[in-house]
């Protein structure tokens, strides 16, 4: 069995598949190992390893309608984006899942994946560093809208709430519990897990309808790695990618670069989705205090669809000034500052990415299409939040901690400004997903099927972000671990539910 990928979900797999000893596994991973490195394993130093040495760094292209400046962090790194994340970690709601099973994964729903959702390994705790400036933020958001406060956000199924969010760490050590650290780290000794750390996957050799082997490329190295079957978990960035390279993906786009048709796959880098989110940025009235898990340790989901059953408006509050892109539109940098992100849960705007060249090195074109949905949607949702977000911050405790509001500023008032400035300075939460999609065999842009074999390939299946059909409504990485818990079951053979 050979894994490509040892990020969130590839470590679930090659941890749950390896405890067969009759099973061999070879884990193919880009980066470096995180074991004994506390740059990687210290949560709170997660911003530092942005844009660092661990991040592939994927520019995007110009977004005539968004923010084109923005870099998405892509960790290079045992454990993947888990291992340089913030770890916030929610259940979906079941709604989420349901959505999947509309779209075709049949063997999806939400009562099917709760199994997994009960196995993770991660420790999943409410913050516990509890920041005076968060206390008084919960307690503004509760009073300025009425949401509930929510003391454990898994606890139960919610709709809007605020609270200290729930994250995937060891508050004693501060150390995050990654999918490397929960699953793989207890079992590098097996005798049956080869993990091959700085080994770069960059083609897949085919014959028919069979994958036969891994072209990587270690340091100035190159060889193949073969197994019987094959695991993909490169993320939704690299999957595509390293399909396209290996002549899978859309026939008329592999041919105008060269690339011999393997497979004609049109879903591969179709359906490219993210959380974008944007900024209302304070300066403080007095430094903001040093106890945090990971800076942004609490959020308010608000529902403001009175028909709808799941927060349709989600916001981080960061407790440090994140200001890379109102800088960049001349904002004031404050010595003290704190923001809300506003972002839009299930955005209606969809990308999509492909190759520029048939060298592998060449980074692919990524095109989320941010804010471009005909109807307006994820734009209002920006400029609804910009506006919540001043709700909260005219309330006592929070209001007291405000000098004044540094971006948008309050000269900026109407549906129009708030749209333009909100998209102008809007961010990602850093959630690609969705480029090689599952879904029924009678769907065309599929590239897996409910069980996550790659379309016309009988050795192959996907385990990633890749392969979501819908964002889910909450930050994702529960629901990517939960992707690489099932594909363990369904490898092994041990899946009942499909
Ligand atoms: C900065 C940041 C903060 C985030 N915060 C949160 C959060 O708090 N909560 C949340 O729910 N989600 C969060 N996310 C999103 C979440 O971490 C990701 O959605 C999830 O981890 C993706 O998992 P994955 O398995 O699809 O890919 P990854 O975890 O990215 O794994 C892919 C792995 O494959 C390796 N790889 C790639 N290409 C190759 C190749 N060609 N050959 C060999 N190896 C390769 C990579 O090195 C990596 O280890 C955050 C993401 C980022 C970047």
């Amino acid at each position: 069995m050979v894994i490509v990928g040892g990020g969130t979900a590839g470590a679930v797999v090659a941890a749950r598949l390896s405890a067969d000893p009759g099973l061999r596994v070879c884990l193919i991973e880009g980066g470096p190992s995180d074991v004994g490195d506390p740059r990687i394993l210290q949560l709170r130093n997660w911003l530092n390893l942005l844009e660092s040495e661990f991040d592939y760094q994927y520019p995007t292209v110009p977004q005539p309608r968004g923010n084109s400046h923005i870099v998405h962090s892509r960790a290079k790194v045992l454990g993947g984006c888990s291992s340089h994340n913030t770890m916030i970690s929610f259940l979906p709601p079941a709604e989420d899942f349901a959505d999947w099973v509309a779209a075709g994964a049949s063997g999806w729903s939400y009562d099917q994946m709760l199994p997994y959702w009960q196995r993770l390994a991660i420790n999943i705790v409410p913050v516990r560093e509890r920041n005076a400036l968060a206390v008084d933020f919960i307690s503004s958001c509760t009073k300025a809208l009425g949401v509930p406060v929510r003391p454990d956000f898994n606890a139960q199924p919610f709709s809007d709430g605020t609270g200290f969010f729930p994250v995937a760490y060891y508050p004693d050590s501060g150390m995050r519990s990654s999918s490397s650290v929960a699953y793989l780290h207890q079992v590098l000794g097996r005798p049956n897990l080869t993990i091959r750390t700085d080994t770069w996957a960059y083609k897949l050799e085919t014959d028919g309808d069979r994958v036969t082997g891994v072209h990587v490329q270690s340091g100035d190295q190159t060889e193949i790695i073969r197994g019987g079957e094959y695991v993909l978990s490169a993320g939704a960035i690299d999957t595509p990618r390293l399909l396209l390279l290996s002549g899978i993906g859309p026939a008329e786009q592999l041919t105008a670069l060269g690339i011999d048709v393997v497979a004609d796959v049109p879903g591969v880098g179709e359906n490219l989705l993210d959380h974008p989110e944007s900024l209302i940025l304070w300066e403080a009235s007095r430094p903001v205090p040093p106890e945090t898990a990971m800076d942004s340790d609490a959020g308010l989901f608000v529902r403001r669809d009175p028909e709808g059953t799941r927060p349709d408006l989600m916001f981080h509050l960061y407790q440090i000034p994140f200001t890379t892109n109102t800088e960049r539109l001349g904002y004031d940098v404050p010595m003290h500052g704190f923001g809300m992100t506003p972002n839009v849960p299930r955005p209606r705007s969809r990308g999509r990415m492909w190759l520029t060249s048939a060298d592998p090195h060449t980074k692919p074109a990524l095109d989320f299409g941010y804010f471009t949905d005909p109807d307006g949607y994820d734009e209002q949702t920006i400029v609804d939040g910009l506006r919540l977000a001043r709700e909260v911050a005219a309330t006592e405790p929070f209001a007291s901690w405000i000098t004044r509001e540094i971006a948008p500023g309050p000269e900026l008032q109407t549906d129009e400004e708030l749209s333009a400035y909100g998209r102008a300075a809007h961010h990602t939460v850093y959630h690609p997903a969705g480029t090689c999609r599952m879904g029924a065999a009678t769907d065309e842009l599929a590239v897996t099927d409910p069980e996550l074999r790659l379309r016309g390939f009988t050795n192959v299946r996907i385990a990633d972000a890749s392969v979501f059909p819908a964002m889910t409504s909450v930050n994702p990485v529960v629901a990517v671990l939960m992707v690489g818990e099932k594909a363990a079951d369904l490898i092994a053979g041990h899946d009942t539910t499909t």
